[in-house]
């Protein structure tokens, strides 16, 4: 068998792009743009999309499939490669397959992992060589939680999501509940009656249980099925939302304690099962295989 370069690696391959959850959200204030200040918590999980990426002679980038309800130009993944291409003037193309599994529009980043995962691979397999950091101000632009996919740990964030702090979760399994609405995220944060002005806290605090998310209440008041969820999650645990939701879940020291709950819901509920992870899939992926 003849040995594989370096450069062919990687190729027609799947590569993960994980969801998070926000463990906790506050809002500290708002930018003149209208952006909001956040402090919130970055819990990396073991649920994925999965991209896989073929060389385009033509130079083009396109889907293999588009995302029904995502018109192929407006793709994330689209987007961050031909954001890369400008970057640096690189003249070749992509082929995408998305394996979409995680729900779309349910505050556990789906579309801005896609998103990471396209930037932090293509710039590998394209032998582009753009910093870390750069990457992170390029995905910034596509949408916030971008940074920190790419960044790949448990994070502290704050700012819009780009002052980013590795911290250390304990282990932790989380059972994820999906109520069959949309939230719209840019509609959330434009209510007038939103929080805006949660006192600014520290890791200790968090760590010590401070895990409100300022968005909950917004939310359950447009969104009864948001409201509902909560409450069936809440005879478990202590249920919360995830970014703007319309996802909520429940938090578990142990695998068996979140699969008694998750058989309970699995026959009647949209629900999922996962492990928080310190380290992205992707990051791993990317270890193993170039050695980095
Ligand atoms: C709520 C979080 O999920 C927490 O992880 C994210 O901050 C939201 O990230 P996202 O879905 O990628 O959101 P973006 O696409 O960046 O923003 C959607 C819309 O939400 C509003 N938005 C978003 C993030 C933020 N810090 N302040 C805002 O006011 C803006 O009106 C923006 O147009
Ligand atoms: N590759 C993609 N995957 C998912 N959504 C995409 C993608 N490209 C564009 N989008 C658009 O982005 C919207 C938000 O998708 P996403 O799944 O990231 O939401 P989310 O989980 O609520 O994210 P967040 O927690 O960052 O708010 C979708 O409704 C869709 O219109």
């Amino acid at each position: 068998m003849t040995e594989q370069k370096d450069s062919e690696l990687g190729w027609g391959i799947r590569w993960p792009a994980p969801a998070k959850l926000n463990l906790m959200l506050r809002i500290i204030g708002r930018r003149e743009d209208g952006y909001h200040l956040l402090q919130t918590v970055f819990q990396i999980i073991d649920l994925t999309d999965n991209l896989t990426f073929c060389k385009a002679e033509d130079g083009c980038v396109r889907l293999k499939n588009a995302i029904p309800g995502v018109r192929e130009e407006d793709d994330l993944t689209v987007r961050a490669a031909l954001l890369l291409k400008q970057e640096a003037g690189y003249q070749g193309g992509v082929c995408i397959d998305i394996e979409k599994n995680l729900p779309m529009g349910g505050g556990l980043g789906g579309g801005s992992s896609d998103a990471a995962t396209v930037l932090v691979v293509l710039n590998r397999l394209w032998h582009l060589g753009i910093s870390e950091q750069r990457l992170m101000e390029l995905g910034l632009a596509l949408g916030a939680d971008v940074p920190v996919f790419i960044k790949g740990t448990s994070t502290w964030a704050e700012g819009v999501g780009e002052k980013l702090t590795t911290i250390d979760l304990p282990n932790a399994w989380f059972v994820v509940l999906k109520p069959q609405c949309h939230v719209d995220t840019g509609k959330i944060f434009s209510a007038n009656d939103l929080t805006r002005d949660s006192k600014s806290i520290k890791i200790a605090d968090f760590n010590s249980g401070e895990n409100q998310n300022d968005c909950s209440t917004v939310v359950k008041e447009r969104y009864i099925e948001v409201e509902q969820a909560l409450d069936k999650l809440g005879e478990y645990g202590q249920a919360r939302l995830t970014g703007t939701g319309a996802c909520v879940f429940v938090q578990f020291g142990d695998q068996q304690s979140a699969r008694d709950v998750y058989t309970k819901l699995a026959s009647s509920n949209e629900v999922y099962i996962a492990q928080g992870l310190a380290i992205s899939p992707l990051h791993k992926q990317m270890c193993e295989l170039f050695n980095i």
